[in-house]
């Protein structure tokens, strides 16, 4: 039998180094994942670094070269990307990025680079556009909120260049930088004014939202500045459906993998109850995509709840969340005719709270795969298994042998 349609889930940012917390294991090796073992025992395993070894990716970078668009010729910018994903389409022109919500002290510090791991900003979002005016400047702009503390901003108007630095510190205890132009060409000059001023302007409304009143209130850090970071302008992305003659379905609460998802050509399932955290509804999420493999050939998924638990360094919420993940997953071993690939886009350990280059646990199970002696998904026991050591760009060229759709090389 030859598999007809493939599942590839993505848990994104499950794989991780030894944890203190864990007695030396990862979470994934503290788990129990009874339903993860059980497809690495009837697949086929390996280990695999998303872009190449010793490089540490980005969500963004490793997604694109797991789908097989090399992130060295394809990637032009997170924002872009992130700007699809929260429903702003980027036309020509138009410089994208990817915003935090984050607070600032009364000494304008950044205590928290995602606002104590807000939600529900839609009404932040709002009162900035209602606000937020850069005609002087000769810009417009968009901004959407995504999940958690993030959110998409582009810029529009005539000559706006993208090569400009970030406001993001990436860490605390620490001002927000200046927004700089990378060059002499006045066009990233007028981008880089662009964002200080929409920074500045924000801030201010940020500052007395009744939301974030109501938060300090409650004794939660207020939402009260724009970190602003990975600008770009949309690149030109070859269709999933003319690479690979695949239809697609993407299903992400984050919403950068809904953009890149968007922008190949995979159409956006919004599932109600998924929040990209750990708190989000797995069950809704595995429903939609068994779903979505009626109607289409590939289903992306991707469950970020991990990534956010390794960027926070909990270990012990991260195995947990594991456990929650591997409970959810159950429908998928009655799955026959589906390619089932499960594999992380990057590792994030959490005693570094980022993401790092170790490579990540993959394995692929459904008809016609060989299996090899592998009984459990971790990052130690998938290292034994029969894929060996693969690159990301390596993961479609298998896929698509192993549903028979690939060509021959050769005569
Ligand atoms: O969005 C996220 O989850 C992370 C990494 O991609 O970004 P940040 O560190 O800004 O929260
Ligand atoms: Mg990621």
């Amino acid at each position: 039998m030859i598999a007809e349609k493939v599942l590839f889930l993505v848990l994104d940012g499950i794989s991780d180094r030894p944890c203190e917390a864990l007695n030396g294991r990862t979470p994934l090796m503290a788990a129990w994942t009874p339903v993860l073992d059980r497809l690495a025992a009837e697949g086929v395993c390996g280990i695999m670094d998303s872009i190449s070894p010793g490089i540490r990716p980005g969500s963004d970078t490793s997604h694109l070269s797991l789908l097989g668009y090399p992130p060295q010729e394809y990637y032009t910018g997170r924002g872009p990307l992130e700007a699809e994903g929260t429903g702003i389409h980027m036309t020509a022109g138009m410089i994208g990025f990817r915003c935090n919500f984050a607070t600032v002290d009364a000494e304008g510090r950044v205590t928290d680079r995602r606002a104590g791991r807000i939600s529900g900003t839609a009404p932040l979002a709002e009162a900035i556009r209602e606000n937020v005016d850069l005609s002087a400047l000769g810009v417009g702009f968009r901004l959407e909120s995504g999940a958690g503390h993030r959110a998409a901003l582009a810029l529009t108007g005539e000559g706006l260049g993208d090569k400009v630095s970030s406001n993001d510190p990436k860490k605390e205890g620490v001002q927000p930088l200046v927004i700089r132009p990378c060059t002499d060409d006045p066009a990233d000059k007028k981008t880089a004014d662009a964002c200080n001023e929409f920074i500045r302007q924000s801030h201010k409304i940020l500052y007395d939202h009744p939301l974030n009143v109501r938060r300090m209130e409650e004794g939660l850090p207020p939402a009260n500045l724009l970190l602003i970071r990975g600008a770009g302008k949309m690149g030109a992305f070859p269709q999933f459906s003319e690479r690979y003659h695949l239809s697609g379905s993407v299903i992400s609460a984050a919403t950068l993998i809904s953009g890149i998802g968007k922008v190949v050509g995979l159409e956006h399932i919004p599932v109600p109850g998924t929040t990209g955290s750990v708190d989000s509804d797995l069950d809704a999420k595995v429903k939609a995509a068994l779903g979505e493999l009626g109607r289409k050939d590939f289903v992306l998924v991707n469950i970020k709840g991990a990534d956010e638990a390794g960027h926070d360094g909990k270990g012990i919420q991260k195995r947990d969340f594991i456990e929650v993940i591997d409970t959810a997953l159950e429908p998928l071993l009655s799955l026959e005719k589906t390619l089932i690939v499960i594999c992380a886009d990057h590792s994030t350990p959490c005693s570094i709270k980022d993401h790092s280059a170790d490579p990540v646990p993959v394995v692929i199970r459904g008809p016609g795969v060989r299996t090899d002696r592998n009984t459990r998904f971790d990052e130690v026991s998938c290292a034994e298994g029969g894929l060996h050591r693969i690159r990301g760009c390596d993961l479609m060229p298998i896929v698509l042998d192993l549903i028979n759709k690939s060509h021959k090389y050769g005569a």
